[in-house]
Formats: structure tokens, sequence, C-alpha cells
């Protein structure tokens, strides 16, 4: 992702996660993108809930409540908080928590905000200590004190902004502390969607792209989409590719199947990092129980990104739950990568979910 300031987040370049500024992919993405809370696609309730929000701001006139949206990646954040500057009819500014390091480049981006401006801070959880204090003041007072001066000389130069709302986006909401989530004045939780909603975002996307998708196609890519709205969008055009190239151009299950084999997605569209999460946790750890970041080096990634990418679907698809001993495997991951838990291994002490094939999640 690509911030207003030129800073790019090279670190969440991956399949699941926001495409380089300025590549076709980003292009495409942004093509994509609803661009009103009707044409938002699914989580209901949050639309719902959102809209109110921005009807009662419009007809008081003044600047919405703050809002935070807190989600794993790839279900809609930054679309919602283009949604939400254009609902309101205001400009829409982006910065992201790393970008503000010090108090003073927010001081930078809230002084220069036009009134009723929606700021968008993604990742607002890696923001720094000082810019989170001067935020606390911004969002409550509309104020921000610029500290001039270092030592017993130092004085603060209270600077008056105009209201604005912001909007966070988070993908750890939990890390967020107490004072700052307090802060908004709604929170949106946001969660996978379901398989209906994902099959008519594909139907939208297809229209828009032109991609002749028959019904049962959209039901096969909905199904291995990881309830994740990007990953629809690139299985759908990868699925494209195919068809150009191999058929007539017309994606119909056949097609579908056979790209999305090509593409190493498996039926329930877990990809290659969640795979290999799966499998070092069963083949390097019996399964668990195991730390998070010990799980992290094993396969060679961050562990914010194990956490944060991987961790929230397999838990949502009841192959992995977090015990306070650490992430254990259930009887389904077992079964899912053909393999068979030994006698005595954590997933035997999992109660398994007879009805629903898996263990319910931690
Ligand atoms: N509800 C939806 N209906 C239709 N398309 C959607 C919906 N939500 C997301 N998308 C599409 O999914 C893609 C990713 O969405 P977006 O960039 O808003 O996700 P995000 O949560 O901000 O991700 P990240 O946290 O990684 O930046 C976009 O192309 C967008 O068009």
């Amino acid at each position: 992702m690509t911030y207003d300031d030129g800073s790019y987040d090279a670190s969440h370049d991956d399949r699941l996660l926001a495409p380089e500024a300025g590549s076709e992919e980003a292009a495409l993405e942004s093509a994509l993108r609803p661009r009103t809370l009707d044409t938002f696609i699914g989580q209901q309730r949050v639309k719902d809930q959102l809209g109110l929000v921005l009807e009662a701001a419009t007809a008081r006139g003044r600047a919405a409540d703050h809002v935070l949206l807190a989600g794993p990646p790839g279900l809609g954040k930054t679309t919602l908080s283009m949604i939400i500057a254009a609902e309101l009819g205001m400009p829409l500014r982006v910065t992201s928590g790393p970008a503000l390091q010090h108090a003073g480049d927010l001081a930078a981006v809230l002084s220069s905000l036009v009134p009723g401006e929606v700021l968008f801070l993604d990742e607002i959880h890696r923001m720094s200590r000082a810019a989170e204090e001067m935020l606390y003041l911004a969002m409550e007072d509309f104020r921000v004190d610029v500290i001039v001066g270092k030592g017993p000389g130092a004085t603060a130069i209270p600077l008056e902004l105009p209201p604005f709302t912001l909007v966070g986006a988070t993908t750890r909401a939990g890390l967020l502390p107490g004072p700052l989530r307090d802060r908004f004045g709604f929170t949106a939780h946001m969660d996978f969607y379901d398989a209906s909603d994902l099959e008519l975002i594909l139907a939208r996307s297809a229209a828009l792209l032109d991609v002749p998708l028959a019904a049962d196609a959209a039901v096969e890519i909905a199904g291995r989409s990881r309830g994740t709205p990007r990953v629809a969008n690139r299985l759908l055009r990868r699925v494209r590719d195919f068809a150009q190239v191999r058929a007539d151009g017309h994606v119909d299950l056949e097609v579908a199947h056979a790209a999305l084999t090509l593409y190493e997605v498996d039926e329930i569209g877990l990809d290659r990092l969640d795979r290999a999460v799966l499998t070092a946790l069963l083949t390097k750890f019996g399964g668990g129980p195991v730390g998070l970041s010990t799980l992290a080096v094993a396969v060679g990634e961050e562990s914010e990104t194990v956490e944060t990418v991987c961790e929230p679907f397999l838990v949502r698809a009841g192959l992995l739950a977090r015990t306070p001993r650490g992430r254990i495997a259930t009887a389904a991951a077992w079964g899912h990568l053909g393999l068979r838990a030994p006698a005595g291994s954590a997933a035997a002490l999992l109660p398994f979910d007879e009805d629903e094939g898996t263990a319910p999640s931690a």
C-alpha cells in the first residue's frame, strides 16, 4: 500500500495484501472498489450502523464521529474509508501509522486538513507513542499542542484544528490502547464474508471487467476465496487469464477448476503461507501447542504476518486453535493435510464438532 506521503509498506506485499501502487494490480483493485455504501456488498450490520452515523452527521452539518475499522486484511477497510468520505461529500486524506513516527509528522498532516475532511489512518496500531498522545487531543478537542524547544525552556503552543473525521484502520484492534479506542464514536468489526456475498462480489467484478462468468464458476471461486473480497477479485483475474489463453474467454466451472488447480489454491482457499504454517505446526511441532514466534520462525515469516494474515482464517476455518499454552492444530487440520493425528496429540484434547466436521475455534 502506498500512502499520500509516498511511503510504501513492502512487508504487506502478498497475495492477500494490498498491491504496490502504480501496478496494474493496484489499478484493477481500485477500479473494482464500490464507491457508495449501497454498492458495498455484505457486512450488513456494519453498513446499517455506519449509514446511520453518516446520515446523522450530514443532517447536523457537522463532521462525523471518528470511526475505527477493525479486521483482517482485504475485507474492505480502505474501500469503506473512501465511501465514508464520498457519502459525507468530503475530501479524503490517506496516511498510515508507520509514517507517523514523530508527533511533528502528525501535526503537519492535521494542520493541513480542510474543515470536515476525512483522515484515513491505516495501521493505526503502528503509530508512535508521541503521535498517539497528540492524536488524543486532536480527536477530542480538535487541537494539538506543538512543543517548541527542548528541556526546561520548552513551551507548548496550542494550535486549533479544523473539525475532521478520523477513520482508523487496524488488523490488531487488541493492540490499541484503551484511551485511543474510547475516542472513536463508532467501531466496525469486519468479519470474513459469506460465500453468497463473495459470489455477488465476483458477479459485480466480472461485469466490470467484462468477463463472462457462469454462476457455478462463481460458486467455485467464492468457495476458495478465504472469505476475503481481495482474494476473490484476484482469483477472478487469474481465472480470466486462464480462460483467455487456454479456452474461449468464458469462465465456466471446468475453466475455473482447472485454473485454480494450476494456481495451487486448495479447495478451502488456503494459500502457500497458510499451508506452510499448518504443515510446520503438524510436522515440526506434532500439532502443538507451540508459541506464535516459534511457529513464525519455522515458516520464515514475521510473527505479525502469521498472526494477522494467516491465523484469523485458519481459526475461522476450524483448523487452528489459539490457547493459553500456544497454537494447536485441530483434528480437522490433520485431516485437511491428509495426515493422521498421533495418539496423545493436542488435537485429540480439543472437542470435535461432528456437525461441522471441524473442531470449534478458540
Ligand atoms: N464489500 C465489498 N464489495 C465489493 N468489493 C469489495 C468489498 N470489500 C472489498 N472489496 C474489494 O476488495 C479489494 C480490497 O479491499 P480493501 O483494499 O478496501 O481492503 P482492506 O481491508 O483495506 O485491506 P488492507 O487492510 O490490506 O489494506 C478492493 O478491490 C475492493 O474493491
